[in-house]
């Protein structure tokens, strides 16, 4: 089955994606998530220029040869736009090849491995209070795992909260708008959440929580042992890794869960963390990490570390990348939690997808390929507004991690 064409969709249905659209000569077509958000151009010119002139031709069936081609073949490995990229023909060509098969991709993987998949959704507020009434919220829509943020007093903006409830996007302006941030502030401010959460809802919900690579280890040490009596699901992103041998710090002094991974592109990447089990879940995912193909090799990886998998679904990937994972998520044996960020409803019409949530879990759907498509005519009235994700200084001005 040869590769006849290629060409790339961009839309802005509230905020911007990127999809890759591959045609066949038998009539197929397959779609995949190439969505980078703050730098969705970048990818945009890496497929159109670089990308789609190669795979022309090529046999669609092929595509482990057509990834190690991409990823071999453009001497520049990793980096989120290459990978982000080549991720996109990776899930174009597995939803192709589901559809020959005329199956559900999960199938294609290995089945399924459970009924459905557990999502987490996101719960804030701009105080404990708030907060509080908005787990509850996800709690009475049946969600077994809740991500709980809170601002925190003294910071006029923190990560994670926002009014849009169900659908928060922090890319919100066309240059960075500029947070501020207080490490003294939020440690103080965040075991008294949880304890509050813990105090009204009990321990069945888990609960998860995003520091967004704000903290030093020892730092990080101290909020995860100051967590540890709430019980938590997982304390994510507690520091920025690009010195991964600095979670040993944070493992000698708490027990709290620890997930990482979301900005990772690669198995390199995760290696480390993996290997010296100094994380409990991998939060790669399908659009920024190689596709189904090499997302698969990570949780293999993971497998043998105990490392579960905890995929990225903020609002910024496109249900074309919901699809996708969540048919990898039925499968992967060592599953841990797909984090689920609802989509608008402008977004959800120009996507039409097979996915559905039902007390907590989401299902992939039973049709051939992801179970994703795109609606062309509609995603053309919302077109490309630039949007970038917002800086982060500390109080005094210093430059700090967003
Ligand atoms: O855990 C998460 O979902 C995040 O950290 C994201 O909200 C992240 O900030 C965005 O995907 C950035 O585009
Ligand atoms: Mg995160």
């Amino acid at each position: 089955m040869k590769i006849t064409d290629a060409k790339v969709i961009v839309t802005c249905p509230g905020r911007n994606f990127v999809t890759l659209k591959i045609f066949t000569d038998q009539g197929l077509y397959g779609i995949g998530d190439a969505t980078l958000n703050g730098r969705e151009k970048s990818v945009v010119s890496y497929l159109e220029d670089y990308v789609i002139p190669c795979i022309i031709g090529m046999d669609a069936h092929r595509i482990e040869d057509i990834w190690q081609y991409l990823y071999r073949g453009c001497y520049w490995r990793r980096g989120p736009v290459t990978m982000s990229a080549i991720a996109a023909v990776d899930t174009a060509l597995w939803d192709i090849k589901a559809k020959a098969a005329n199956m559900p991709l999960y199938q294609l993987l290995g089945g399924a491995s459970r009924e459905a998949v557990m999502v987490y959704g996101h719960a804030n507020g701009a105080d404990i209070e708030e907060t509080k009434d908005e787990v509850g919220k996800y709690i009475d829509l049946g969600y077994k795992a809740i991500r709980a943020q809170t601002g925190v007093p003294g910071i006029p903006s923190t990560y994670g909260v926002s009014k849009d409830k169900m659908y928060y996007e922090p890319a919100d302006a066309e240059l960075p708008s500029a947070n501020v941030w207080s490490t003294t502030k939020y440690l103080d401010h965040t075991p008294k959440l949880f304890e509050a959460l813990r105090n009204t809802y009990g321990f069945d919900p888990h609960l998860l929580h995003d520091v967004h690579h704000r903290l030093t280890p020892i730092e990080a040490a101290r909020l995860g042992k100051s967590l540890e009596p709430y019980r938590l699901f997982w304390m994510e992103d507690c520091v920025a890794v690009d010195n991964q041998e600095s979670l040993h710090r944070v493992r000698e002094h708490t027990v709290t869960p620890l997930a990482i991974g979301e900005i990772f592109n690669t198995i390199w990447d995760c290696k480390t963390l993996i290997e010296q089990e100094l994380i409990d879940y991998i939060r790669t995912t399908v659009v920024h990490a190689g596709g189904i193909t090499h997302l698969r090799q990570i949780a293999g990886l993971a497998a043998l570390h105990h490392v579960k998998t905890g995929c990225h679904g903020a609002t910024d990937l496109s249900p074309v990348c919901m699809g996708a994972s969540l048919n990898f998520n039925l499968w992967v044996p060592n599953f841990g939690v797909q984090e689920y960020m609802r989509h608008t409803e402008e977004t959800d019409t120009v996507f039409p997808h097979a996915y559905h949530f039902e007390d907590g879990f989401l299902h992939p759907g039973d049709q051939p390929g992801h179970g994703v498509d795109i609606d062309e005519n509609l995603a053309a009235k919302y077109p490309y507004q630039r949007a970038c994700l917002p800086v982060n200084r500390l109080e005094d001005g210093t430059m700090w991690n967003w």
